[in-house]
């Protein structure tokens, strides 16, 4: 019999072994929905008061501060059981400028049907599953939300079986008349990431984010930069590298941007939404957690650092098992299913800070205000765009790409290298 543990469930905690946790809850920590409820639960409170600075930073010299949501969020929430949290970043009052405070959403889905389900079933399944989330967010005033990428699907990249590609839609199909409706009901800006079919290009397939105005409008697309080929995410068996460059979307509550899931590791990629302008840039991922649970803290928040703007991180939640079962090329055995997507959704900040994040194994809203005002705070503080030397890497680049590029290495003439 294993220690007792506190273990949380619909937001309540309750007293059960480690062993029972574990087998109750999938997906979870030892039973509790994420890192930081697990700390909380077992640290004393001044030692998780420590751990907490010392994980999730300080907002303007304060612990990140947690929000009351109305009563009408926090009862959908328990009818439909998904997590639900809410923040507020803070920034310095300015002498010359209003306080920009926004109050942002992003939500974390499984699917809602067996992927053996009927294509349009499964389709409709999960935009009722988000529907009871949308409307939380709309209640509590949220003014723009995210969701997460391919979210009108199951994530079925790993099959490599051409049937999935009926899922993709054009912008402004299902998925997008869907969420217009809820874009227009809440005044919300709402990001809407799916598979697309451009019809008018020889129907080809690509995965996109459907920037929708909070009048219910279509501002504009992204589409996703760098597709992985890594693992079981055989992505470019279904779409190709986006051609829409790194567009700023402004909207009616600050400028926006979208890095597509496998574009988080690329450094240049967030740069690049950072030298158009961008306030909050989303992160709507798909991602399991044999493969980047450890780098997904980490790479958010170093590009909310480096280019001084919000970051919203989204990634789906659940396993989803498939009919036909695959090989990953790895000498593996073959396997029916992607491993678990873990959730773990949740904020970073340009001054370092960041939210906790949401369950590991269960649907979830995070809600956080932000004071814009913040972004350029911290490009006066550290002044990271000062000191860039843009010059510098520009050459390196204009260099590297030629076909006679050469590293710049200085070996050491001790080395006695032979020519
Ligand atoms: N959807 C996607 O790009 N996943 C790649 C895996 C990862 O970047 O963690």
């Amino acid at each position: 019999m294993g220690s007792l543990q506190q273990r949380e469930e619909n937001g309540e905690a309750s007293v059960v072994t480690e062993e029972t946790a574990i087998s109750i809850s999938p997906g979870s920590i030892h039973g509790f929905e994420s890192l930081h409820r697990l700390l909380e639960a077992n640290l004393k409170p001044q030692i998780f008061q420590e751990v907490s600075r010392l994980l999730l930073g300080l907002n303007c010299g304060r612990p990140l501060e947690r929000i009351c949501l109305p009563e009408a969020a926090t009862s959908l929430s328990a009818e439909n059981n998904f997590d639900l949290q809410a923040f507020s970043f803070h920034a310095d009052k300015e002498l010359l400028r209003q306080q920009r405070v926004v109050r942002v959403g992003l939500i974390q889905n499984s699917i809602a049907l067996p992927t053996t389900a009927h294509f349009a079933d499964q389709k409709n399944a999960i935009m009722q599953k988000v529907k009871p989330m949308i409307d939380a967010a709309g209640a509590s005033g949220v003014n723009i939300i995210c969701l997460q990428e391919a979210w009108m699907m199951p994530f079925a990249f790993c099959t490599r079986e051409k049937k999935w590609c009926e899922f993709a839609e054009p912008v402004d199909g299902e998925a997008t008349q869907f969420l217009q409706e809820l874009a227009r009901k809440y005044n919300m800006v709402i990001v809407n990431p799916i598979l697309e079919r451009d019809v008018s290009h020889g129907d080809t397939i690509w995965n996109t984010a459907v920037v929708i105005g909070n009048h219910g409008n279509i501002i504009g697309i992204h589409r996703k930069n760098h597709i992985p080929r890594v693992g079981d995410f055989n992505e470019s068996t279904y779409y190709m590298e986006g051609n829409t460059g790194h567009p700023v979307f402004e909207t009616a509550y600050g400028k926006i941007a979208i890095n597509i899931c496998y574009g988080r590791h690329h450094p240049l990629n967030w740069l690049a939404f950072g030298l158009n302008g961008a306030e909050i840039v989303f992160n709507p991922s798909a991602t399991v957690g044999e493969l980047s649970e450890p780098m997904w803290p980490i790479e958010a928040r170093n590009a909310a650092i480096a280019n001084s703007y919000y970051v919203g991180s989204i990634n789906r939640v659940g396993t989803e098992v498939f009919p036909n079962p695959f090989t990953s090329g790895d000498g593996k055995p073959q396997h029916s299913d992607f491993g678990h997507f873990y959730g773990s959704s949740h904020f970073s900040a340009p001054d370092a800070s960041c939210t906790p994040s949401l369950s590991r194994h269960r649907d979830g809203l995070m809600v956080s205000d932000m004071d814009l005002n913040l972004c350029r705070q911290l490009k006066d503080k550290w002044g990271f765009r000062m000191t860039a030397r843009y010059e510098l890497y520009a050459d390196l680049f204009s260099k590297y790409l030629k076909p006679d590029f050469t590293p710049q290495v200085i070996v050491d003439p001790a080395l006695q290298k032979k020519i």
